[in-house]
């Protein structure tokens, strides 16, 4: 069997994680792993970790450790015959140290936006809240405005993408991504992409991930999936 692909792509809110791991999966046929959709799922099945999660998604806060790592290490258990792509986990060491003991990761890709941006682009984000798919108004707008493309339902913003949450949300992801990228940098797994718009990023994500998927690998994930 061909070898298992394992990476985590790592940024702040808004810096592109989702919009590039959903070429990731369409292009190199790896799974997509959210942990916010996950997390959205959870909610939406009123699962112990979704009503537990939801408080603290409410108020903009991070949810703990320990309900995030008993959320995604079984999600991760069920995932061992495929290659993936975890967006949004680990944001914490404490969350990294424990996929740490679970897996050896590949490659991480970690995006480096200004804030600027990220503040820009996040004012413009809107989302359909039961499936987590993510427009803007400006880069990726819905076919209809205001209405998801797929169902038609409203689109939603997020309490903590408005103005007033934001620049607090931002700095504090940035304290607590510090030690993350640092663990992943000493282990030489760490890939930092740094630039205001996604679509100069993602040449340099598709030439290092063609250089690090063995070929056979991605044929037969690509051959599985379409
Ligand atoms: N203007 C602009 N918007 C972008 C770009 N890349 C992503 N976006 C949008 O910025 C928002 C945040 O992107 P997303 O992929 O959800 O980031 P995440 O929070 O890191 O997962 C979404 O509304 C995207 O459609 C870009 O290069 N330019
Ligand atoms: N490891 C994680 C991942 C998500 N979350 C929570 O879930 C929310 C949605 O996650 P997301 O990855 O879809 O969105 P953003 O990081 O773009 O806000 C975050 O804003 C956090 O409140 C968390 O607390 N810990």
């Amino acid at each position: 069997m061909s070898k298992l692909f394992r990476a985590v792509i790592l940024g702040p809110p808004g810096s592109g994680k989702g919009t590039i791991s959903e070429r990731v999966a369409s292009i190199f046929g790896l799974q997509h792993l959210s942990s916010g959709d996950f997390l959205r799922q959870n909610i939406t099945a009123n699962t112990e970790a979704g009503i537990l999660a939801k408080a603290y998604i409410e108020k903009g806060a991070l949810v703990p450790d320990h309900v995030m790592t008993r959320l995604m290490l079984p999600r991760l258990e069920e995932m061992t015959r495929h290659s993936w792509l975890l967006d949004g986990f680990p944001r914490t060491l404490a969350q990294a140290e424990a996929l740490n003991s679970a897996c050896d990761l590949d490659v991480v890709i970690s995006l480096n936006i200004p804030l600027e941006t990220l503040k820009e682009r996040l004012r413009h984000r809107w989302i359909h809240p039961a499936s987590g798919r993510v427009y803007n108004m400006c880069f990726n707008p819905p076919r209809v405005q205001g209405v998801d493309d797929i169902t038609g339902e409203p689109l939603i913003q997020h309490e903590d993408d408005k103005p007033e949450a934001l620049v607090a949300r931002l700095r504090h992801y940035k304290d607590v991504a510090k030690p993350v990228i640092d663990l992943y940098r000493a282990k030489g797994i760490l890939h930092m992409f740094s630039d205001t718009e996604t679509d100069r990023i993602w040449p340099y994500v598709s030439s290092l991930l063609s250089a690090k998927i063995p070929t056979d690998h991605a044929d037969a994930q690509r051959a599985t999936t379409h």
